[in-house]
């Protein structure tokens, strides 16, 4: 049995952390860290939390206090406040896994021009690991600190990350559509995210500048042979409904390819994956069937009259695009089952 803490426990992303923590075999959750509620239970905040998650007593969020009695702490706060907090000692009495963006680009100067923040300091950027565990499980087994990625990112690395590493497509001109859920946007109060703005409307946002940009091209980039540059546009769209992430991705087909050698690629990447379910065309992947789970489903059509790919994703962005993922890293770190504490499938919601 290992402890556990979660600083940014009342968020969407933390409080879905703490009814998956409660329900995992080997971890027990220690320390509940909440900026504005310490003294109260998680249950005040969100009262359809049962036991044992509801009763936990919040705390401050003290990341330093926390790490003297937790095995893994999982930071689940708005961008920039990790990059700040972190330090070497918290890291060597702790294993971090962050859930916000501060140590997921490479780039000091890439990460200061996007999210117009301070960068983490280069000693700590240069012991973290990109948390997608279907690329990059061996480093994260030996890391004490791992860079969960975003929901967006998610879908969109895993769905076209096989095809940029055999070659199969062109790098330039990849266009990515998204889609979220309007939870995909945290609990904090917005106008964006009021029910008389969001529902029974579509809207794309970001257009051009959304800063889950950089992380994609940087992830596609090292994908390719020589690591070399993969530009891409993506648009995200506000979607009324409360979870999931679709990812329509085009992208031009090289002279020569043909639907055998791309599923040969993606049995290659996936088929040993027990969160990435590949889809057949007839049947492409769609976010209700990936609700609550811990999947990323993926499908693709080859149109032959535009020599184009069309790849689509789909998961749930509080869950393997957040909490379910940050779990999964948890779980190869600490040396469990890596499907621990995520077997469930998704929640058909009819
Ligand atoms: N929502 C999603 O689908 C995804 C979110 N993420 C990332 O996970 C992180 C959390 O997101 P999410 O749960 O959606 O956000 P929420 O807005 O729902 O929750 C934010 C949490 O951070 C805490 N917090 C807010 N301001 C401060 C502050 N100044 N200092 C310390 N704590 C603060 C809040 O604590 P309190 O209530 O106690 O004030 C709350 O627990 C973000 O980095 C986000 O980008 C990543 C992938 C998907
Ligand atoms: C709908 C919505 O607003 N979504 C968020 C992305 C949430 C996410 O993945 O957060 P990270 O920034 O930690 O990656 C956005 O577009 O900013």
């Amino acid at each position: 049995m290992f402890s556990v803490g979660i600083i940014g426990i009342t968020g969407y992303a933390g409080v879905q952390l703490a009814h998956m923590v409660a329900r995992h075999h080997h971890a027990r959750l220690t320390y509940a860290g909440s900026h504005s509620h310490a003294g109260r239970k998680l249950k005040d905040i969100h009262p359809h939390l049962a036991s044992p998650e509801g009763d936990i007593l919040l705390q401050d969020d003290d990341i330093q206090t926390a790490a003297a009695s937790c095995d893994v702490i999982f930071l689940a706060l708005p961008a920039g406040i990790a990059a700040g907090t972190l330090n070497e000692d918290i890291l060597k009495k702790t294993v971090v896994i962050d859930l916000g963006a501060d140590f997921r680009l490479r780039d000091r100067a890439v990460y200061e021009a996007w999210y117009k923040k301070l960068a983490a300091p280069s000693a700590l950027l240069e012991k973290a690991v990109y948390g997608l565990v279907e690329l990059h499980r061996d480093e994260i087994r030996n890391s004490r600190l791992i860079a969960n990625p975003g929901c967006y990112t998610t879908c969109s690395i895993l769905s076209l990350h096989p095809l940029l590493k055999q070659g199969l497509i062109e790098p330039e001109g990849i266009i990515i559509d998204a889609k979220s859920g309007v939870s995909g946007a945290g609990r904090e109060l917005s106008i964006d995210t009021q029910f008389c703005e969001a529902n029974e409307s579509v809207k794309a946002y970001g257009v051009a500048v959304h800063r889950h940009t950089p992380e994609i091209e940087q992830e596609l980039g090292f994908a390719r042979q020589g690591g070399q540059p993969v530009i891409v546009q993506f648009t995200p769209h506000l979607i009324p409904m409360d979870r999931g992430i679709l990812t329509t991705c085009y992208a031009s087909l090289k002279a020569g390819v043909n639907a055998s050698s791309v599923a040969a690629a993606y049995e290659d990447a996936y088929g040993k994956e027990k969160f990435i379910g590949m889809r057949p065309s007839s049947s492409l992947p769609q976010t209700r069937w990936v609700k609550g789970s811990n999947r990323c489903d993926i499908g693709w059509v080859i149109d032959e009259r535009t020599g184009r790919i069309i790849v689509v994703g789909a998961l749930d962005n509080l869950v393997k695009g957040a909490a379910g993922q940050a779990l999964q890293n948890m779980n190869v770190v600490m040396g469990c089952d890596e499907d621990t504490g995520l077997s469930a499938s998704g929640i058909f919601p009819i």
